[in-house]
């Protein structure tokens, strides 16, 4: 267990959110003329989590695979069809109102705060929140200082850029403190400077007030240094629950091997060739998951031999969260593991 995980354990282990068989599904729509129909759409699939006090709880998964539907329900924004959602013992499915007294969320549009000055929108939520005027203002001065956002204090969100209206909005989710923070892809857009901000001040806010994330993303690697533990989402259902370096111990017996060549792959060596089903490629680069002998063979045959006037580099690594993510998919899709 890594040593963020470690601390989310010592607040205490108890359960903030728990959920069970929650599941959605978006209905069919009929096709009109020159607009084809969409099928019905299970968005999340009987999902069960169970999210721990003062930990960042990672959910997973690729485009499509019921994040945000999920999210809407945790945070009582859209009914589920079946499933409960207890959050610090309250029942938001039958009390969805009670949602926003017990957490923050940041979705990913901004548009009702776009109009605010970047102070008026950390300010008003903290109102809205239930602070009085100094409160609300004392703590919006505190999170735009924390955040770098002082000097923008007084422009409107929509004439930020992406990443600085980003920023502002996740700053106002902070102000009006919330024991639980649910951040949808919060560091969308940001550069690497604001980015380091927002993992702080998250961390901050677990380690100085015990507050629990439930944090939304694609960026695996950005994941893998910030998570305690993560859900691996795949068309609606978790396919895996564990911490970052569980889920790699499920890989551990294989190696990534990566190949740029300098142009095209030489197709024309049959060693490569017979490669070529088990690649992800992306332009001159293949990658390959692979038993280490296996690894250390394919890297003597693209090393010696015909395909290494094509190389122009290689790399043999450890598995990363990204690789198990690839392997958690990949093996869904082939059926080997029960989706
Ligand atoms: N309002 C809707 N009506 C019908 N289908 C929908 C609706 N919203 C989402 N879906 C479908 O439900 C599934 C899950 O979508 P969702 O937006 O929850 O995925 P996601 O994991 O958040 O994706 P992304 O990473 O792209 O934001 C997708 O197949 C999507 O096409």
């Amino acid at each position: 267990m890594n040593t963020r995980a470690a601390q989310g354990f010592r607040h205490g282990g108890d359960v903030v959110c728990v959920v069970r068989g929650l599941t959605k599904t978006y209905p069919a729509v009929r096709g009109r003329r020159g607009v084809p129909a969409t099928p019905e759409v299970r968005a999340t699939d009987d999902v069960e989590l169970d999210i721990r006090r003062g930990e960042i709880f990672g959910l997973l998964g690729p485009n499509g695979a019921g994040k945000s539907t999920l999210v809407r329900q945790l945070t009582g924004l859209m009914r589920p069809d079946r499933g409960s959602v207890r959050i610090l013992g309250h029942d938001i499915v039958r009390h969805p109102e009670r949602a926003s007294r017990i957490l923050a969320y940041l979705g990913q549009e901004s548009t009702a705060l776009d109009d605010l000055t970047v102070s008026l929108a950390a300010e008003t939520t903290g109102r809205l929140r239930g602070l009085d005027a100094r409160r609300a203002r004392g703590e919006r001065d505190d999170v735009l200082d924390e955040l770098g956002l002082a000097p923008l204090a007084g422009r409107p969100l929509r004439k930020l850029s992406g990443g600085q209206r980003r920023l502002a909005c996740f700053a106002a989710a902070l102000v009006g403190r919330r024991p639980l923070l649910v951040l949808d892809e919060p560091t969308t857009g940001m550069d690497p400077v604001a980015r380091r901000a927002v993992w702080s001040a998250v961390d901050r806010r677990r380690a100085e007030h015990g507050a629990t994330v439930l944090l939304v993303t694609h960026n695996v690697i950005e994941a893998e240094t910030v998570l305690d533990r993560v859900a691996v989402l795949d068309r609606g259902r978790v396919i895996a629950c564990d911490t970052p370096s569980g889920l790699k111990e499920q890989v551990a017996g294989e190696v990534r091997v990566d190949l740029v060549w300098r142009e095209a792959a030489p197709l024309h060596v049959p060693e490569v060739a017979a490669l070529r089903d088990r690649v992800v490629e992306s332009g001159r680069r293949w990658t390959l998951r692979l038993a280490p002998e296996e690894a250390r063979t394919v890297v003597a045959t693209v090393t010696g031999g015909a395909a290494f006037a094509a190389l122009d580099d290689f790399t043999l690594a450890t598995p990363s969260l990204e690789d198990v993510y690839l392997a958690l998919g990949g093996a869904v899709r082939q059926g080997l593991v029960k989706a």
